[in-house]
């Protein structure tokens, strides 16, 4: 079943709790990425799975067994770790085939397995070297190789990429799907890094404080936030997020008012929404210097250089927005402009901060948001 089930989850040391009432399913086979801020109970989550730490509340059940008091070694996992915990004094194929000798498999299985994660992660040739004489990719393929080796079925990966070069990552992460592709194990990979959250998962779940924010494929924790934590942790630079209120079909920023389409209007009216968070991505701004009806106008503080791509910092009302643009003459002190696009804005509660959801026309992947 490779399925992982957290049945209301907690997990405290001493009087600090570091995971909340945690309810997640990890479906089999599956590549679930644990995303959030350093410090915020990804990796403490991971170890739950690996029976590294104790449950301190709550049901952990893993292939449909619950699994709280169930030992490390029994529960069918492998695990990378970030410094990649490789035996010094052991070479290449040694590191690789440790766990296999200890469970006492048959020679011939140990070389085939050897050979096949020599093969697929291009370490022919690196056999006989011990860890010190191997870059810092290769430790780590080695340190994947002796995951993949075990056969196991949860692979579970604790920032398994941050000790590579931006290069190598890339690569890396193609590897790991390859071996997701070959070997069908249930994938579960922490990591801060969205980018890599993004690449590697088929879902991601989003954490904060010890509290799961969101869960969902990269395309909806990109497009249809959960909350205001989601919206401004994902993308960069982060989403845009404005006091609002909404008053004869309009939103009112301060000052400034723009009327909505038709279908907005009913979608607040409908949902009594009054006072809200309006979020709205950097990418999704078109700045104009022209006002024309229902624009938001902002004075230019600063301009940020990305090379291909620049951000345009402005004020509105004392709020600071960004948009990116392709090239812009705009300089401090210029006036800038724009609209709301119906199909890239965002609603969230004023209390809850969660997102109250889309006109139905733009809810192709419909997501019913939900306190999590
Ligand atoms: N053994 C421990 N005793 C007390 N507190 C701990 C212990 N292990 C972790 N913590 C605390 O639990 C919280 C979550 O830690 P965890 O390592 O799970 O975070 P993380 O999201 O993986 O962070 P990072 O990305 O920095 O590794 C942190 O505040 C950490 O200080």
């Amino acid at each position: 079943m490779k399925e992982i089930v957290f049945d209301n989850v907690c997990k405290a040391y001493g009087k600090t709790k570091v995971i909340e009432s945690l309810n997640l399913n990890i479906n089999p086979g599956e590549r679930l990425i644990l995303l959030g801020a350093s410090g915020c109970g990804k990796s403490t989550t991971l170890r739950l799975i690996a029976g590294l730490e104790e449950i301190t509340s709550g049901n952990l059940y893993m292939n449909g067994q619950r699994v709280n008091d169930v030992s490390s070694g029994e529960r069918n996992v492998s695990m990378v770790f970030q410094n990649y915990a490789l035996y010094p004094h052991m070479t290449v194929a040694d590191n690789i085939t440790y766990g296999l000798r200890i469970q006492k498999l048959p020679k011939e299985e140990i070389n085939k397995r050897l050979r096949s994660a020599l093969d697929m992660l291009e370490l022919n040739g690196f056999e006989g070297r011990k860890p010190k004489d191997l870059s810092g990719g290769q430790r780590q393929r080695v340190a994947l190789a002796r995951a993949v080796v075990k056969r196991s079925d949860f692979l579970l990966l604790d920032e398994p990429l941050s000790n590579l070069d931006a290069q190598l990552r890339g690569h890396a992460r193609k590897e790991l799907v390859k071996i997701h592709q070959t070997y069908h194990q249930t994938f579960v990979y922490v990591t801060h890094d969205q980018v890599e959250a993004m690449t590697v998962g088929e879902r991601i779940a989003l954490m904060h404080e010890g509290k799961l924010q969101m869960i969902d494929t990269p395309y909806n924790v990109y497009n249809r936030p959960a909350n205001v934590f989601t919206a401004k942790f994902i993308g960069s630079p982060s989403t845009n997020i404005f006091e609002a209120h909404y008053a004869e079909r309009s939103i009112i920023v301060g000052k400034q008012s723009v009327k909505l389409p038709e279908l907005w209007s009913a979608h607040l009216g409908k949902n009594g929404c009054r006072e809200f968070y309006l979020g709205i991505r950097p990418e999704h701004i078109r700045l104009e210097r022209e006002k024309t009806d229902n624009m938001f106008v902002g004075t230019v503080k600063y301009v940020e250089e990305y090379g291909n791509r620049c951000g345009v910092y402005f004020d509105i009302e004392g709020n600071e927005v960004v948009a990116i643009c392709d090239r812009t003459e705009l300089k401090p002190g210029n006036r800038v402009c724009f609209g709301l696009a119906a199909d890239k804005i965002h609603v969230f509660d004023k209390q809850t901060t969660i997102n109250i959801g889309y006109p139905e026309v733009y809810c192709e992947h419909f997501y019913q948001y939900q306190s999590v």
